[in-house]
């Protein structure tokens, strides 16, 4: 169980801030999708609580300091999965994935059974199962993609940061890797937050939103909240209707003009 608290985060690159002013709390458990247009920041964000970005401002997990934490105890901590990984060359699926035990292993730094066991579960799900001895490198994106997500899923840290995970995914196995995460914050409290630009699979699977406009927040609140023809005039320039399914999920439809 992790509870992630962001204090007045501000962060950004040589260029200057492009993020700030950011404050908010995902409960233990919780799902908060971080959306905005291009550019708004949402990788960033993403970068500076998993410290590949500087950063200003305060980040707690379950109320420590996350600038406390020993290197292992922040990888056990947060997980995440990047937009554009690097990926190592040599090394198969089944290696690659392991990777993400690494905060898990003892002195001795050797995988064990539930380690495995983790792994082939997660390639399972995944529908990675049969590329598990391919070299990463031959995949194709979408493959690529879900392996990454393995990985950081593998880690089974407490908070899990996606950055646009479903990118390069079919409909089916961006269906199949949400419900994943899903089952994961249920049954091992695992806290989430992703940026996501398909704003239906955001409405339906989150359970707040975040909308960042020009690295600030413009928005955040339940999906009905957030996910209005008005707002997204406003933050995208975008012509939408909101639909609904019949249980009640938000489904946004461009609309073209009439001539
Ligand atoms: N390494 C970098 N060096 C300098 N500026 C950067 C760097 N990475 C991103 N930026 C700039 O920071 C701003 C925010 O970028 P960021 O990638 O966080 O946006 P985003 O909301 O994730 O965008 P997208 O939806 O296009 O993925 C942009 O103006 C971008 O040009």
């Amino acid at each position: 169980m992790s509870a992630l608290r962001i204090e007045d985060l501000a962060a950004g690159y040589r260029r200057g801030t492009v993020v700030s002013g950011v404050t908010t709390t995902v409960g233990s458990g919780g799902w908060l999708a971080v959306i905005g247009p291009n550019g708004s920041g949402k990788s960033t964000l993403l970068k500076a609580l998993t410290g590949v970005v500087r950063h200003r401002g305060r980040v707690f997990v379950d109320g420590r300091a996350l600038s406390s934490l020993s290197r292992r105890e922040r990888a056990r901590a947060l997980g995440y999965a990047p937009q554009i990984p690097q990926l190592p060359l040599g090394l198969t699926v089944t290696d690659y994935v392991l990777l993400g035990r690494t905060p898990h292993l003892g002195v001795l730094g050797r995988e064990g059974p539930s380690d495995v066991a983790v792994v082939g579960a997660l390639l399972e799900r995944l529908d990675l199962t049969r590329l598990a001895d391919r070299p990463l490198t031959t995949l194709s994106g979408g493959e690529q993609q879900r392996a990454v997500l393995a990985r950081a899923l593998a880690q089974r840290a407490g908070v899990l940061l996606l950055d646009e995970p479903t990118t390069g995914l079919d409909v089916g196995h961006a269906q199949a890797l949400l419900d994943l995460v899903d089952e994961l914050r249920h049954e091992l409290g695992t806290t989430v937050v992703t940026t996501l630009h398909d704003l239906t699979l955001a409405g339906q699977y989150a359970e707040r939103l975040l909308l960042l406009d020009e690295g600030r927040v413009a928005a955040e609140g339940t999906p009905a909240e957030v996910l209005t023809p008005a707002t997204l005039a406003e933050r995208y320039s975008a012509r939408v209707a909101v639909l609904r399914n019949a249980d009640g999920s938000p489904v946004i439809a461009p609309t073209r003009p009439t001539m």
